[in-house]
C-alpha cells in the first residue's frame, strides 16, 4: 500500500559513517581524529564507570570508532585492584550478546588499571608513565597524542584531580594532539561551589578543553526535541500558554542507590537528576528558536529561558526518602537526603506565563521510565462533553521504548456517535525496525573525541541552573524542608499527586497507552 502512494516501504536510516561528524554542524576546522588516543576513566571502580562509561567505550570500539591500533583505556581510582580485577568487574556490563565475546576480549585487552589517590602526585605520575609508554609503543610523534580524561567521580574531588592532571598528565606538547577533560553533573553542590569549581578548573583548562557532560543531552528523543519543535509547522501555534495547560518532566527508577552512598547521599535527587537532566529537557521544551544550529546559538537560548524561571516556592515542593535508604552501609543512619522530589517550576515570559512545569524524579519507585507529558487545555464550547474523555496530551517517552504519542478523542468506530480516547503513535522499535539507537554516552564520548561541544553544558548555563535551585537546596540542607518516607516500589509520597492536582494536571482515568507490539 505504502508503495502505491510513493511512501517508503521501510524506513532506511543511514548507518553512522565512521569518524564523520553526524551533527548538523560541520566542524569548522578539521579535527585530529587519528593517531594515538588515551582515554583515562577516573573513578573506574564506580557505578557510572561500570554501567555507562566502559559500555559506551566498548560500543564505540565495536562500531569501529575506536581503533585497537590507536586507543588505550586506563582506569584510575583509589581501590587497589589489578588490571584483570577491573576487566572482570566491567565485563558483565559491556554487552548482553554472546556474539560479542571475541570483541569483548579484544576490548578488555586495551584496558589497564592504575591505582592512586586523587590528591597526591604518586598515582598521577604512575598514570602518566603508563600513558606515555602506550604512546611510545604506538610510535606516536611527540606531542601529537590525544589524551581524554573522563572524571566518573563525585564533583567534590574534581579540583585536586584537575590540578594533578594539569601538573603530571598533560599531552606533552601541542603539535596537533590535545588534552581534554570530561566532568560529570551535577558539577558542584550549589551556586557558590559550582562557581568555585568553574574558576578552579577554568584556571587549569581552556573552555574548549572542558566538556561538562549531561548524558540526557545525548539521548535520542532529547536530541529529537529541537527537530520536533522547529522543523514542524504544526507545533508552532500550539506551543505556548494559550493551548498548553501544564508540562510534566518525569524521571522514575525502580531501584535504589545501592552502594552509591559515597556520592548520592552528599547530593540527593535534586542535584542528581532535576538540576541537570530534567532542567536540560525543560530548556529544550521551553526555549525560543535559536538563530541557527550553531552550539553557541542553541546554548544562548537555553540560558535565556533559564533566566526567566522564577524562584521555587516551598509549597510547590514535595520531597521523599524511600524506606530502607539508610540501611545502605554507605549512607549515614540519620540522613535526610531526598530520593524523591516533585516540584513546580514557573517561567515568567510571554510564551509560558501561568504554565506549571512539573519536575518529578524518584528512586525505588514503581517503574523505570523518563518522559515528557504535555497536557493541553480543555476544549472550549465542548459539544461532545469530551472533557470526561480526558485532555489532549503529547507524550514523549525518553526511555524505555522510545516513543512519541498524542492522546486525542475520536469517534468510537461503529454505528453510535460515541467518543473514545485513542492516540497517534510513533514507537521507534516499530517504526525504525532494525535501527540501533545509540546510547547517550556513546554519542557524547564520540563528540568529545571529535571536539564537538554542542551537546555539552556551557559555564553560564550551569550558573543559571544553580541560581534556580540553590535557595531551595540550602533550605533542604538546613532541615527546613523534610523528606516524607515512602515505600519502595510505590508511586512515592501521596502528597506529590496532590501537588500535581493543585498545579492543574488532570488525570485521564481508564485510558492507558500500550506500546504497539511488532
Ligand atoms: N551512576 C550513574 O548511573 C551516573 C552517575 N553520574 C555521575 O557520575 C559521578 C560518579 O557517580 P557514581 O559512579 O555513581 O558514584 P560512585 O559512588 O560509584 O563513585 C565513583 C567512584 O568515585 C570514588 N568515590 C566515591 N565517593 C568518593 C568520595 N567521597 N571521595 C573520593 N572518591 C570517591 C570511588 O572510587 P575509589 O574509592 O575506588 O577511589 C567510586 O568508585 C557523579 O557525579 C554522578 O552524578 C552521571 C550519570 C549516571
Ligand atoms: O545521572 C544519573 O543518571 C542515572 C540515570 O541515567 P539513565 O540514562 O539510566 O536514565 C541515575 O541512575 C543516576 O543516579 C544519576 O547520577
Amino acid at each position: 500500500m505504502s508503495q502505491a502512494i510513493g511512501l517508503p516501504t521501510c524506513w532506511h536510516i543511514e548507518k553512522r559513517a565512521p569518524l564523520k561528524s553526524d551533527s548538523f554542524i560541520r566542524m569548522e576546522e578539521s579535527v585530529n581524529e587519528t593517531g594515538c588516543l588515551s582515554i583515562i576513566v577516573l573513578g573506574a571502580s564506580g557505578d557510572l564507570a561500570k554501567k555507562k562509561t566502559f559500555p559506551a567505550l566498548f560500543n564505540l570500539y565495536r562500531q569501529g570508532f575506536l581503533q585497537s591500533n590507536e586507543v588505550h583505556i586506563f582506569g584510575y581510582a583509589r581501590t587497589k585492584i589489578s588490571d584483570d580485577d577491573l576487566r572482570n568487574r566491567i565485563r558483565g556490563y559491556l554487552t548482553k550478546s554472546a556474539d560479542d565475546d571475541e570483541a569483548v576480549s579484544e576490548f578488555l585487552q586495551l584496558v589497564k588499571y592504575v591505582s592512586g589517590s586523587y590528591d597526591t602526585p604518586e598515582g598521577f605520575q604512575a598514570l602518566d608513565e603508563a600513558i606515555a609508554k602506550h604512546e611510545i609503543c604506538r610510535n606516536t610523534t611527540e606531542g601529537t597524542a590525544r589524551r581524554l580524561f573522563y572524571l566518573a567521580l563525585p564533583p567534590s574531588v574534581y579540583p585536586p584531580v584537575c590540578r594533578m592532571i594539569k601538573t603530571y598528565c598533560m599531552n606533552k606538547s601541542d603539535l596537533g594532539g590535545w588534552t581534554r577533560i570530561v566532568v560529570e553533573k551535577p558539577f558542584g553542590k550549589d551556586l557558590a561551589s559550582s562557581e568555585q569549581l568553574s574558576s578552579e578548573i577554568g584556571s587549569l583548562f581552556d573552555e574548549p578543553q572542558i566538556y561538562r557532560i549531561d548524558h540526557y543531552l545525548g539521548k535520542e528523543l532529547v536530541q529529537n526535541l529541537l527537530v520536533l519543535r522547529f522543523a514542524n509547522r504544526m507545533f508552532l501555534p500550539l506551543w505556548n500558554r494559550d493551548h498548553i495547560d501544564n508540562v510534566q518532566i518525569v524521571f522514575r527508577e525502580d531501584f535504589g542507590t545501592e552502594g552509591r552512598g559515597g556520592y548520592f547521599d552528599e547530593y540527593g535527587i535534586i542535584r542528581d537528576i532535576i538540576q541537570n537532566h530534567l532542567l536540560q529537557v525543560l530548556c529544550l521544551i521551553a526555549m525560543e528558536k535559536p538563530v541557527s544550529l550553531k552550539p553557541e546559538h542553541i546554548r544562548d537560548e537555553k540560558v535565556k529561558v533559564l533566566q526567566s524561571v522564577v524562584p521555587i516556592e516551598d509549597d510547590e515542593v514535595v520531597l521523599g526518602q524511600y524506606e530502607g535508604y539508610t540501611d545502605d552501609p554507605t549512607v549515614p543512619d540519620n540522613s535526610n537526603t531526598p530520593t524523591f522530589a516533585t516540584m513546580v517550576l514557573r517561567i515568567h515570559n510571554e510564551r509560558w506565563e501561568g504554565v506549571p512545569f512539573i519536575m518529578k524524579a524518584g528512586k525505588a519507585i514503581n517503574s523505570r521510565k523518563a518522559e515528557i507529558r504535555i497536557q493541553f487545555k480543555d476544549v472550549p464550547g465542548d459539544i461532545f462533553r469530551s472533557k470526561k474523555q480526558g485532555r489532549n496530551e503529547f507524550v514523549i517517552r525518553l526511555q524505555p521504548s522510545e516513543a512519541m504519542y498524542m492522546k486525542l478523542t475520536v469517534k468510537q468506530p461503529g454505528l453510535e456517535m460515541q467518543c473514545v480516547q485513542s492516540e497517534l503513535d510513533l514507537s521507534y522499535t516499530q517504526r525504525y525496525q532494525g535501527v540501533v539507537i545509540p546510547e547517550a554516552y556513546e554519542r557524547l564520548i564520540l563528540d568529545t573525541i571529535r571536539g564537538d561541544q554542542q551537546h555539552f553544558v556551557r559555564r553560564d548555563e550551569l550558573k543559571v541552573a544553580w541560581e534556580i535551585f540553590t535557595p531551595l537546596l540550602h533550605r533542604i540542607d538546613n532541615g527546613e524542608v523534610k523528606s516524607i518516607p515512602y515505600k519502595p516500589g510505590s508511586r512515592g509520597p501521596a502528597e506529590a499527586d496532590a501537588l500535581l492536582e493543585r498545579a492543574g494536571y488532570v488525570q485521564t482515568h481508564g485510558y492507558i497507552w500500550i506500546p504497539p507490539t511488532l
